[in-house]
């Protein structure tokens, strides 16, 4: 149960506020519901079209956390609830977005749509009501490194200085305009710019998180279980739809970008350093990631390969990958981000935060609630008969 003497990181004792928290019912929104109802006395006004995963934290309501949530169906491209609830509430963190990349070049104007101008409201109101804004943008701002522009035997492409990402000194490079993959990148910038501008001109206080691939369960939906049989949800859930059915992983192009992969509940503690030390976030950029988890595609798909053979019980396919083009997988107008380390300095210093957890031991953590949570459910929907 929560105690209400929480410090914060100058020894203050931490007031309980309000948080207006839009896409609450999301990946990232449903953990951090989680963890401000375990460890915190604040209170959430939770703001989503869908309440699936958090309906264990508002129902029963019985709960001892029952009186600190609330939950707003409400969709905030058309509801003038909105404003009331950006008033009614100390801190706004808005998580709202189109943020799978299948959807970037394949509905690029709902992607540019959800990113930039829905999201112009929620900036507006925070800033006329002198109300405190977290924004989540992401690690893709940065889009590609300067590194991938060197010749490939360059040695320069081994020096950090061009392919760390670094919030105060890294280019953001895009690929061009028929690229679409880069409409949710650059929708994501011009709000990041808008909100910094309202900072600089109208003192708004805000802080701009740049999530570098957060996983961990209840991250998108399994096709054909709980999403569309054809959706294309992030890799972690498109490999673990594949491991599920015992087919082979898919890998784009090969499977040679790299990543760095953060667990969730690391990601989340840095979450709440923010809410609770406002002094030590207003008015930076944060990156969030793990550095030390960098794997290719392909090596992801082989450890998560070996991971669920471990935790399922059940044998590995003797050949577990198949490699796809990504025009096939994604469709015309994709493009990728080569590799993304994020630098640590700012939220080192700011905040103090480090990840803790290895690649391996979060994706057997997740695996094992993708295992319990889908397995029975697709062994059921494989079984059907198929309707003639
Ligand atoms: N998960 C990651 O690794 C990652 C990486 C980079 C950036 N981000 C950013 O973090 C945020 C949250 O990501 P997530 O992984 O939790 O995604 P998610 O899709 O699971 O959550 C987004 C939530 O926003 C809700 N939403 C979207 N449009 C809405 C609208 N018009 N009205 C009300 N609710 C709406 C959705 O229903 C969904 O529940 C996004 O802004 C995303 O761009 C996440
Ligand atoms: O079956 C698959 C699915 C994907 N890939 C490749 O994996 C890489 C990572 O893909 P994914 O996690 O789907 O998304 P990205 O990392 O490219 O982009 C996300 O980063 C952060 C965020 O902003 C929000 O989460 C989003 O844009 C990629 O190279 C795919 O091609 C695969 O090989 N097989």
């Amino acid at each position: 149960m929560a105690s209400a003497a929480r410090l914060d990181l100058d020894g203050y004792a931490i007031k309980p506020m309000t948080i207006c928290m839009i896409g609450a019912g999301g990946f990232i929104g449903s953990h951090l519901c989680e963890k401000l109802m375990a460890e915190t006395m604040h209170k959430v006004l939770a703001v989503d079209v869908y309440s699936d995963k958090i309906k264990h934290l508002l129902e029963p309501a019985t709960h001892p956390w029952s009186d600190r949530i609330q939950f707003h169906r409400i969709n905030i491209k058309h509801d003038s609830r909105l404003e009331g609830l950006i008033k009614m509430a100390d801190l706004t963190i808005n998580l709202a977005a189109i943020c799978t990349p299948a959807d970037y070049n394949t509905r690029p104007l709902d992607t540019i749509y959800s990113n930039f101008i829905d999201a112009l409201p929620v900036v507006k109101y925070c800033s006329e009501n002198n109300k405190r804004l977290i924004h989540f943008s992401t690690c893709e701002v940065y889009g590609k490194t300067i590194g991938s522009f060197l010749p490939k035997d360059s040695p320069l492409r081994e020096d950090p200085t061009y392919y760390v990402l670094k919030e105060d000194a890294s280019p953001c490079i895009f690929g061009s305009i028929e690229k679409q993959r880069w409409s949710y990148a650059c929708a994501k910038q011009l709000i990041e710019r808008l909100i910094y501008a309202e900072g600089a001109e109208n003192d708004l206080e805000f802080t701009i998180v740049r999530p570098f691939n957060w996983i961990g369960p209840r991250m998108d939906f399994i096709p054909g279980i709980d999403g569309p049989s054809e959706g294309v949800p992030r890799v972690l859930a498109c490999f673990s739809n594949n491991l599920l059915r015992h087919e082979p992983l898919k890998l784009v192009d090969g499977g040679q970008s790299q990543r760095t992969f953060v667990y969730i509940k690391d990601a989340i503690e840095a979450v709440l350093l923010m809410i609770d030390n406002p002094v030590r976030a207003n008015g930076h950029i944060f990156n969030v990631g793990n550095p030390n988890n960098e794997v290719t595609v392909r090596q992801l798909a082989e450890m998560m390969t070996e991971v669920y053979a471990k935790v399922s019980g059940e044998p590995s396919l003797e050949v577990p990958t198949v490699d796809v083009s990504s025009k096939e997988f994604y469709g015309e107008g994709y493009d990728d981000s080569d590799k993304r380390i994020p630098d640590m300095t700012i939220i080192n210093r700011q905040l103090g935060w480090n990840p803790k957890t290895s690649l391996w031991d979060l994706l057997e953590s997740t695996l094992t609630y993708q295992h319990r949570t889908y397995a029975e459910a697709i062994k059921q929907a494989i079984a059907k008969p198929v309707a003639s």
